[in-house]
């Protein structure tokens, strides 16, 4: 995916001042940048859920972003296999899976196994932890099956042996051919990168590595 010239403020506050970026398929791109630096609203714009004031985002494949873990009121019943289901009943899951129940019962299965949390699939999502709640929004993200998979700090609450699964699960993502791209503050998340893109005074540019 490619972004061109992307101006976004809140009311007369500017937060992005002309970003111009690629998030290649098959490779790991780390966002990084200082709190406030504008990165929450960029992947939000590269996902299409925030309009830019100008600017082009030039998608050309689905998209999915896992957003950091969400509220959920108490009262809407909703176990964790329903909120991956969410991901496997999308067009594009539908798609590349067909429509039938068993298939998207598989396909909710893996992806929770892939995050090791097979065992939350019954429980209530609003009974989760902070951390085991983030689980299940990255098993949401995968089992979307997007060409593009965009992650908002999804390692935020996460400890160390998730963390470092989840960065394996990018990297496979990535080498599947998806183009990955994940917010994060993480040292060991942008020294295994692929590619660093810094977001700075309302610009990015490429770090070392990319
Ligand atoms: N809804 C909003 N209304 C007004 N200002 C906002 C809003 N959301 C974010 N901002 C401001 O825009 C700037 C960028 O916010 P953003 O959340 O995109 O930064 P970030 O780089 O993701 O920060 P962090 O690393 O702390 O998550 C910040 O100064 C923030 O205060």
């Amino acid at each position: 995916m490619r972004a061109s010239a992307l101006y976004y403020a809140y009311g007369h506050t500017p937060v992005l001042s002309g970003i111009d970026l690629e998030i290649p398929p098959g490779r790991v791109t780390a966002i990084a940048g200082t709190n406030g630096a504008g990165k929450t609203t960029l992947v939000e714009i590269l996902a299409g859920v925030r309009i830019p004031d100008s600017g082009v985002v030039d998608r050309r494949a689905t998209v999915v972003l896992v957003v950091q873990r969400p509220h959920v009121p108490d009262e809407l019943p909703l176990t964790a296999g329903d909120v991956v289901a969410l991901g496997a009943q999308s067009p594009a899951a539908r798609q590349q899976r067909g429509q039938g129940r068993r298939a998207r019962t598989a396909a909710v299965a893996a992806a929770l196994d892939r995050v090791g949390a097979s065992e939350l699939c019954p429980i209530p999502f609003a009974d989760l932890s902070g951390g085991q709640r983030q689980r299940v929004l990255i098993a949401q993200g995968l089992a979307v099956g997007a060409r593009i998979l965009l992650l908002d700090e999804p390692a935020a609450g996460l400890d160390a042996d998730s963390r470092a699964r989840t960065r394996e699960i990018l990297a496979e993502e990535a080498r599947r051919g998806v183009a990955v791209a994940c917010v994060t503050h993480d040292r060991d998340d942008l020294e295994s990168a692929d590619r660093v893109l810094w977001i700075e005074d309302g610009a990015a540019r490429l770090g070392v590595n990319g």
